[in-house]
């Protein structure tokens, strides 16, 4: 079976840039991505590139060269589902925030509400694609909706997760490590696997395309994450331990790095991990893993996300402590607000906690984010509900300029590895600062060397 049009369900930051990648690469298949949220897929449809709806390095030219051509936006989901063979499901999944499993389990509300509308609107056989990341065994959930309340059509469910991380996700699927499908065993199940294999090896060596049973994908997504953020929370474990100690977390990293069956890759200590995945696909996992009263299970990996908290948490103590056990109607500037560089999502940010917990002790915080909009801070702290919304904008403040956001304040707190940061004339920020002036870098990328030279007191994660 060859595919000829694809109907992608959410235009967030997994559905839009992978969908796109795929029109560029397959100019033979129409390829509609569509989305309840008007605003979004007309920023996604706007002429001008610079307002597409996420912020992904090379995302704009991939734009440019298929929309129009066989890339569409639009709000209309019956008509694309109707008109497909193939529908991605790539809208969010939060962590609960009600009832059963609240604070940990995957709300599958958005989930099945597409099931339902696919079920309804198809006329014709359709395969279904889990693009979103969902517990194991949730492709039995939608096959029992679509088989119960469609029309007699047939259904193939397939799984196939998405690996791309935000800030790389051009290069991630240009040029992906594996891709995964998940399919039915049956000779129907294995012809839907194999219709998908095709249109990835448009431009997907063919070894790295991997095809598994459906359980098998569904978990290895989260299983990936888990150990993704575990080795995270491992190097963050020992950057406190580094502090102790005097050792420094850099160099650990790097001795344990070059062993090769460690590897080098992940092993950064920071202020801890944030972004919408790692703590939702974990906690999920955690909760899976209870429902199966697995609790020793649960337990191990819980424990990633208790370290990260902790991280975060150490962080906003350490500047409240090395400011005299006061901060106190004193400034203090945030430099970066997304949840790593490169990306303008702030999903989970540390610096969302870090900030909260400096507004509990009463610092006035001005922070300046090269890609993060002034409603988008503002956002993630009301969400929080620790204080009111103007309380909130009386003791945080955004600029759009570091040197003006740094002005009057008594330290400086790094909380994205932006590459900017390392450029700045950091003479001219210690200059307008009161002294002491302080810098706390969570993402260990100053030249801390040159700062203490200029007159800086400087702290950096893992640093003894
Ligand atoms: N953000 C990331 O880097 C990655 C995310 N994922 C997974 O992909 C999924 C989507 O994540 P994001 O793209 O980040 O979320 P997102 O929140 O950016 O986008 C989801 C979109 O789905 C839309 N939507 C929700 N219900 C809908 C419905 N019934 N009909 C039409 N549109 C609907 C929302 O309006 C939203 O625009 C999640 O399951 C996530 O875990 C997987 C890999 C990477
Ligand atoms: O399922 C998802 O959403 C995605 O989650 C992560 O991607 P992402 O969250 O976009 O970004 P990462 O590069 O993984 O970074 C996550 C967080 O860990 C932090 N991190 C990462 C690496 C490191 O060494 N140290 C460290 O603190 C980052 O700063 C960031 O806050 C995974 O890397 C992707 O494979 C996955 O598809």
């Amino acid at each position: 079976m060859k595919i000829k049009n694809i109907c992608c369900i959410g235009a967030g930051y997994v559905g839009g840039p992978t969908m796109a990648v795929v029109a560029q690469k397959c100019p033979n298949i129409k390829v509609t991505i569509v989305d309840i949220n008007a605003a979004r897929i007309a920023a996604w449809n706007d002429e001008d590139l610079n307002k597409l709806p996420v912020f992904e390095p090379g995302l704009d030219e991939v734009v440019k060269e298929a929309r129009g051509r066989n890339l569409f936006f639009s709000t209309d989901i019956d008509k694309a589902i109707d008109e497909a063979d193939m529908i991605f499901i790539s809208v969010n999944t939060p962590t609960k925030t009600y009832g059963k499993g609240k604070g940990m389990a995957a709300d599958l509300k958005y989930i099945e509400l597409c099931a339902r509308q696919i079920a309804q609107v198809s006329k014709t056989d359709k395969i279904v694609v889990e693009k979103s990341t969902l517990p194991v065994r949730t492709a039995s959930a939608i096959k029992n909706i679509l088989e119960n309340t469609g029309n007699g059509v047939n259904f193939q469910i397939l799984s196939n997760p998405e690996f791309l991380a935000e800030g790389t996700a051009v290069q991630d699927l240009l040029n992906p490590d594996r891709v995964l499908i998940g399919g039915d065993t049956t000779e129907a199940g294995q012809k839907a696997i194999q219709a998908l294999v095709d249109v990835y090896a448009n431009w997907v060596p063919n070894e790295r395309i991997l095809t598994t049973n459906v359980w098998s994908s569904e978990l290895s997504k989260l299983t990936a994450n888990a150990f993704l953020a575990q080795r995270v929370s491992s190097i963050n474990a020992m950057s406190e331990l580094c502090e102790k100690s005097g050792a420094d977390v850099n160099e650990v990293s790097k001795a344990i790095g070059m062993d090769s069956r460690i590897g080098s890759k992940f092993l950064k200590a920071s202020v801890g991990f944030g972004g919408s995945c790692f703590q939702k696909d974990i906690l999920n996992l955690v909760y899976i893993a209870k429902t199966y009263g697995l609790t020793k299970v649960a337990d191990y990996w819980e424990q990633v996300i208790i370290m990260n908290n902790h991280q975060k948490q150490r962080f906003s103590d350490k500047i409240v402590s090395t400011l005299f056990n006061t901060v106190s109607g004193k400034k203090i500037t945030f430099l970066g607000w997304a949840f790593k560089k490169d990306t303008n999502d702030t999903r989970e940010s540390a610096a969302i906690m870090v900030a909260d917990n400096l507004l509990n002790e009463q610092a006035k915080v001005s922070v300046y984010d090269p890609k993060v909009i002034e409603e988008r801070m503002y956002a993630d702290l009301d969400y929080l509900n620790t204080r009111t919304e103007a309380k909130n904008r009386e003791l945080l403040t955004v600029s759009q300029d570091p040197y003006e956001a740094s002005k009057d304040s008594h330290a400086i707190a790094v909380l994205t590895e932006w590459d900017e940061f390392k450029t700045y004339d950091w003479q001219k920020i210690y200059d307008n600062m009161h002294k002491p002036a302080f810098v706390f870098d969570g993402r260990g990328i100053l030249d801390v060397a040159h700062l203490r030279s200029i007159g800086f007191e400087c702290y950096t994660i893992g640093k003894g």
